[in-house]
């Protein structure tokens, strides 16, 4: 399949996805445009010889529902796709599942899906450093894979990939970011809130009823001043080293 263009449509709240994404697209070696989904996206029908590869972190074992609305502006007419989920090294369950089958919806045929790991967004000391070297070695390669992949043929089987078709309900976390005392209303997390959940009149507050607890305010204020709150911070902490602390390995599926 002649393919010369690798369209990179990432949701990254705090960048751990995005680098993961990034290092499979060079491993690809194709020319690539990104199109970030933690912001509204323009429709647009893929040209002949794109691939799509989105890219989504896991939460709660889902794809975080804004990234597949994002994602739906982007159809196919039947142009590949790669489905890759970045996870915090507990699970990615029924996520890679649920993309594929977005993608699929969307008019693409999914040739190539990938889990990885990168840090846990909400614990930080789970899989700090990640991805480190091993894992982007691991991701170059998959898209040198996948690019061979396309090279070589004009049809592809089906892909499999794990997870449930009946996916695992996620209502999102009972906890939100907060802004401490040190806040300056300086604004910065309400402009990169994915889903408009601080008001920008107010940036000290949070609209919880849209927060997806993503921590990307967390990650982006210049005094530190957001945090969920310590009590849900411990929990999570106690949770996830029960369940998470034995290093996972990519998973490639082609
Ligand atoms: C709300 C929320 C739910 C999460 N759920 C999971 C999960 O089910 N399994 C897991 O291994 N990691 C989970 N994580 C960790 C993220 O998937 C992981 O840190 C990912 O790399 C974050 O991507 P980002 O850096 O691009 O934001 C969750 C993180 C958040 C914020």
């Amino acid at each position: 399949m002649k393919v010369n263009q690798w369209i990179n449509a990432i949701f990254s709240p705090t960048g751990g996805t995005a680098k993961v994404a990034r290092s499979i697209a060079k491993g690809s070696g194709l020319e690539v445009r990104e199109v970030d989904l933690s912001a509204p996206v323009t429709p647009e029908d893929l040209p002949e010889g794109a691939v799509l590869a989105a890219a989504v972190p896991v939460f709660g074992g889902r794809v975080p529902a804004a990234a597949l609305e994002r994602l739906a502006a982007l159809k196919g007419k039947g142009n590949p796709a790669v489905a890759v989920a970045v996870y915090g090294n507990r699970a990615y369950e029924d996520a890679l599942l649920e993309l594929k089958n977005a993608l699929e919806q969307g008019g693409f045929q999914v040739v190539a899906a990938g889990a990885f790991i990168a840090e846990h967004s909400i614990v930080r000391s789970i899989a700090a450093g990640r991805p480190d070297g091993e894992d982007t070695r691991a991701a170059e390669a998959f898209g040198a894979s996948v690019a061979a992949k396309l090279a070589a043929g004009d049809s592809f089987a089906p892909l499999q990939v794990p997870g449930s078709p009946e996916y695992k309900e996620y209502k999102g976390l009972p906890f939100h970011p907060k802004a401490g005392r040190s806040c300056t209303k300086c604004g910065t997390c309400a402009a990169s809130c994915p889903v408009g959940a601080i008001p920008v009149e107010d940036p000290s507050g949070t609209d919880e009823a849209r927060c997806i607890s993503c921590m990307r305010c967390v990650a982006v204020c210049p005094e530190g001043a957001r945090a969920l709150p310590a009590a849900a911070l411990l929990g999570s902490k106690t949770m996830l080293m029960a369940c998470a602390s034995k290093p996972r390995k990519p998973e490639q599926f082609l």
